[in-house]
């Protein structure tokens, strides 16, 4: 997973290309890659160690496989007794792995209804493949019904909002060739449509 490609590459352009199952000995492989870095890239230790930036979504495409696949992995919100103790801040960063707000690799994703209401990361957003700090509200579905089919081909239908919501529709936008950024007002990137809940 060190071959994340960058902001450029045509590849992150491209509408990604429906999945088929049953899944490829190579597209298993990859959902268990996919997945295996958010982990390894949440763990303090770990991140460090192999120079990997945190995340909480990644998309093929990002790895340079235009398929409609990506591994999301949302935390608990679990925070450190002690924040300057390292032995809290790993054991925080596990049990918040451990029980997961969302986690899956969705195929073929479709955001089947979303809410009117706008939501937005308060801080901006991040994409591991753009290195550079493009700062701006992101504005985005604050609620959305979605439907993907699971690594077994089974069908699914869940309702997000806020944060997972945010992170399914960054990943879900990858595969339509879409970047964070795109959605920033270039004039006022900190401009939010009035009731844009901002969250985080
Ligand atoms: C420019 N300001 C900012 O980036 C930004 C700045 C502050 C706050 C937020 C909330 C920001 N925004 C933002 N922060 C994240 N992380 C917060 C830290 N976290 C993490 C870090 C360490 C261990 C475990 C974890 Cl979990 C990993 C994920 N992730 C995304 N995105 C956008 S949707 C896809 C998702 C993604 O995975 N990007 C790589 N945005």
């Amino acid at each position: 997973m060190d071959n994340i490609i960058r902001d450029g590459n045509p590849t992150l352009r491209k509408y990604a290309d429906k999945v088929t199952f049953p899944l490829s000995q190579e597209h298993q492989q990859l959902a268990k890659d996919m997945m295996k870095y958010l982990e390894v890239s949440q763990n303090p230790d770990l991140a460090e160690k192999y120079g990997l930036r945190a995340g909480v979504g990644l998309a093929a495409p990002q790895v340079d496989v235009s398929i409609q696949m990506a591994a999301v992995l949302v935390p608990s919100p679990v925070e450190p007794d002690d924040p300057d103790n390292h032995d809290d801040v790993l054991k925080a960063a596990q049990e918040a792995q451990d029980n997961p707000v969302f986690k899956d690799v969705i195929i073929n994703p479709v955001i089947v209804s979303q809410s009117v209401q706008l939501g937005a990361l308060s801080e901006g957003e991040g994409c591991l493949s753009v290195d550079e700090d493009k700062p701006g509200y992101v504005p985005r579905a604050d609620r959305i019904t979605l439907r993907y089919q699971d690594v077994d081909g089974n069908d699914h239908k869940v309702r997000l909002k806020n944060y997972p919501a945010i992170v399914c529709q960054h990943e879900i936008d990858h595969l339509h060739g879409v970047l964070f950024y795109d959605h920033i007002n270039k004039e006022q990137p900190f401009a939010a449509e009035e009731n844009t809940l901002l969250i985080g």
